[in-house]
């Protein structure tokens, strides 16, 4: 059964949640008295789906069930975890939580205030051990962090059940060892704001020049490195201690107005949001989502390849998923293997499979059938360690077919059949199904090698028995329509 969150505020950064736990194939129960929150909240479901299962390399999990409930005490029935994202407004959290206490007694709370401690969201609750900080980051489906801040009234299984539903998510949750007002991401992005804002006020910058200072610079460093690793390295070769003996000097030359924050009136508002219309006015909020979401996608998908920062996260993530689908898979290979086709790949065609035609372009079809025959090879017992240890499958021949379209977007997964199987080789025929159709198939043979030796051998003999179980299983299936075709064109 699936495990089910209750999603109590359902704006920008509820919204967000419910898509991080429903592509987590989580059951989402949302309560948000704003008639135009269902809309809103499939808007940027919409968004998510585009973005969040681009940077899965293993099956997602199937989405979960979204439910809009009329009360709290509807959306929190049955619920083992609570996120909080109403309005910045303390005592409407304390309201939200005496009634969600009442109707669900015992459940976890994750708040997601950018700025409250947990002591005083525990005001007048009786029981304030339940109530704790999971702050997001905006969006909350695509950026890993999450700030756990508990305070002492919470105890040490409460902040690691928390942490432990966080990673089951996908996110990094950092625990803040020192209960502290807007914890650490906030505090340092609030001494941004304020310098841009006295930038502005003084007329030295607008919002765009402001904008371009980040993006064309330090911010795109501070997304891999953060600020230390990266001052670092502007230390040279002589290192941290170079650097701050350069340039820690200039801590009390007159560069920022620290301490000090500019008059918040009516006439700020106006100077912002003016400039903020004129610069990016001509999209709309929903549009600048979409930009900003692949370009994230794009720099993640980046550090998941070098298994840095961020990217590492997702690769751990990965790794639990695919653990628990070939655990699943596994499952039924151990009760006797079914005569069904196996779906071992979950993908999504991404903007860079496309080609000039519009559509998913050839050489990712095979990279499609190699991801579903990759996850079969770890089924088997022939994954990564089998290499390691020396011993492997090669491909020998491939025949593709290519009978419809997938397009940007499409969610596309590959079913494997067996055809036939020795202890050297077998003949696997996958599918990449697109819903119920068919868009190609791929037919191959590969051959079981000795590395060492560089010539084929005999598989192992516990992956041979697994092998020799699901080609007995599959023999019972119809041979595929086309297995067996050559190309085909008679000379
Ligand atoms: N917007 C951001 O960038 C971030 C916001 N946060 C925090 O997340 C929380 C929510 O902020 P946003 O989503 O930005 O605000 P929002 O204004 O977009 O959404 C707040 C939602 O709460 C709903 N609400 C009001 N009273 C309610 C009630 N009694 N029960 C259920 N829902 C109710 C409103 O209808 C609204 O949809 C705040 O605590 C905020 O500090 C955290 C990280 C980032
Ligand atoms: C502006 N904010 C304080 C609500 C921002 C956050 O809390 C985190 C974020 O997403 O920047």
């Amino acid at each position: 059964m699936a495990r089910k969150a209750a999603i109590v505020g359902g704006g920008v950064i509820g919204g967000g949640w419910t898509a991080r736990f429903l592509l987590n194939g989580w059951d989402v129960g949302v309560f948000d008295p704003d008639p135009q929150a269902e809309r809103k909240i499939s808007e940027v479901l919409a968004n998510a789906r585009a973005a969040l299962p681009a940077l899965s390399d293993v099956p997602m999990p199937p989405e979960g069930k979204l439910t809009f409930h009329g009360t709290i005490g509807e959306a929190v029935e049955g619920a083992e975890y609570v996120q909080e994202s109403v309005s910045e407004r303390i005592e409407l959290k304390h309201r939200v939580y005496a009634q969600l206490q009442q109707a669900n007694p015992g459940v976890l709370i994750g708040s997601s205030t950018s700025g409250f401690k947990a002591t005083d969201l525990q005001q007048g609750s009786p029981a304030p051990e339940n109530i704790i900080v999971a702050h997001p980051f905006n969006p909350v489906y695509l950026l890993p962090l999450s700030e756990i801040s508990g305070s002492e009234k919470n105890t040490e299984a409460t902040v690691q059940k928390t942490v432990q539903i966080m990673k089951d998510i996908g996110m990094f949750p950092l625990v803040i060892r020192h209960e502290i007002d807007a914890f650490i991401g906030n505090r340092f992005l609030e001494a941004v704001w304020r310098e841009a804002l006295w930038m502005l006020k003084d007329g030295i910058a607008t919002t765009e020049e402001i904008d371009e200072a980040i993006r064309m610079g330090f911010g795109l460093r501070w997304g891999q490195m953060g600020l230390f690793e990266t001052y670092r390295i502007a230390g040279g070769e002589a290192g941290m201690k170079h650097f701050m003996a350069q340039f820690g000097p200039a801590l009390k030359w007159p560069w920022t107005k620290l301490m000090d924050v500019p008059e918040f009136n009516d006439e700020l508002v106006e100077l912002v949001s003016s400039q903020s219309d004129a610069q990016s006015g001509m999209y709309s909020i929903r549009e600048l989502e979409r930009i900003r979401d692949q370009n994230l996608v794009g720099f993640l998908r980046s550090l998941k390849d070098r298994n840095w920062g961020a990217g590492k996260v997702l690769r751990e993530h990965d790794e639990a998923r695919a653990a628990a689908f070939h655990a699943e898979m596994q499952k039924g290979i151990d009760t006797g293997p079914k005569a069904a086709p196996l779906v071992m790949a979950q993908m999504q065609v991404l903007p860079g499979w496309i080609d000039y035609n519009g559509h998913m372009t050839e050489s990712r079809y095979y990279f499609a059938n190699s991801e579903t025959v990759d996850n079969f090879l770890r089924l088997i017992g022939a994954g990564m360690d089998y290499v390691a240890a020396g011993q492997s499958f090669y491909s020998a021949e491939t025949h593709i077919r290519h009978l419809g379209e997938a397009k940007l977007g499409d969610r596309i997964r590959g079913e494997l059949q067996i055809i036939s199987a020795d202890e050297k080789r077998f003949r696997s025929f996958v599918r990449i199904m697109k819903d119920d159709e068919c868009v190609a198939t791929i037919e191959q043979v590969c051959l079981h090698v000795d590395m060492k030796a560089g010539k084929s051998s005999r598989a192992a003999p516990e992956v041979w028995a697994k092998l020799q179980a699901i080609a007995e299983a599959h023999a019972s299936l119809p041979l595929p329509e086309g297995a067996g075709r050559a190309v085909g064109q008679k000379r």
